[in-house]
């Protein structure tokens, strides 16, 4: 059979599987393979929140990128199986706002199971011109609006286009490495 019978047949086998059961695709790579390998790319850690028709949530997310500053634009990764996805999909309000060197509490209360309330209860917010919640001790906050989603394997991309930036105080990072926070740029 070609490769491209075998794909064809794949991807059928593909349309009558849950997420939760489909198998790697063939001749690829693991999860376990693809998250140790993941794991050795530091990126920033950041809380991101909505508010809107579809309540108000948030959750820590690493899987943030700068897509294009024209006009200005950045994605989010999400997975659907989140308690937070419902929110997500039916707000079209987000805020990104990106974690400081002492906030691992922070990112540990947000991407935890911990209930809506009692993640929110733990800091201060303010509440940003699309209606979205800005962490008021963010390093950086990005207010923005979502003007597109696509659906690739078990999350949702969020294409977001950024309305607003607010700076914050401190100028140092909280980065996720190795599975462990550490913390970049403080001076002293
Ligand atoms: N993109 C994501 O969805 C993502 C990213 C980081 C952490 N997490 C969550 O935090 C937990 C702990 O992460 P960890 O780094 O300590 O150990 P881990 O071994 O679970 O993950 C290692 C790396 O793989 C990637 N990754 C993990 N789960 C993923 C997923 N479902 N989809 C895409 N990429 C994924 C991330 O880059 C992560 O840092 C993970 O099990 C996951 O639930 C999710
Ligand atoms: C450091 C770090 C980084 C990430 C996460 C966790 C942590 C600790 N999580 C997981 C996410 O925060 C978590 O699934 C939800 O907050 C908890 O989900 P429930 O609301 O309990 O379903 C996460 N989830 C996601 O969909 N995209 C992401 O980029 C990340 N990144």
């Amino acid at each position: 059979m070609s490769v491209a019978q075998n794909l064809h047949v794949d991807d059928s086998r593909h349309a009558a599987l849950s997420i939760a059961t489909m198998p790697p695709p063939v001749g690829g790579l693991s999860r376990e393979d693809y998250r140790n390998a993941m794991a050795r790319l530091g990126a920033a850690v950041n809380i991101i929140t909505t508010d809107g028709p579809g309540g108000r949530a948030g959750f820590t997310a690493s899987a943030v990128s700068s897509v294009t500053d024209t006009p200005p634009t950045l994605l989010v990764c999400l997975n659907r199986s989140a308690s937070v996805y419902p929110a997500f999909r039916d707000n079209q309000a987000l805020c990104v706002n990106t974690l400081g060197p002492g906030h691992q509490h922070l990112s540990n209360l947000f991407g935890g199971k911990t209930p809506m309330a009692q993640r929110f209860a733990a800091c201060d917010w303010k509440t940003a011109a699309s209606g979205a919640p800005i962490l008021a001790q963010a390093a950086v906050s990005f207010d923005c609006r979502v003007t597109s989603r696509t659906c690739i394997g078990t999350h949702e991309v969020l294409f977001c286009q950024v309305l607003a930036v607010e700076l914050g105080a401190g100028t140092g990072s909280l980065v996720y490495f190795d599975r462990r926070y550490h913390e970049i740029g403080v001076s002293g």
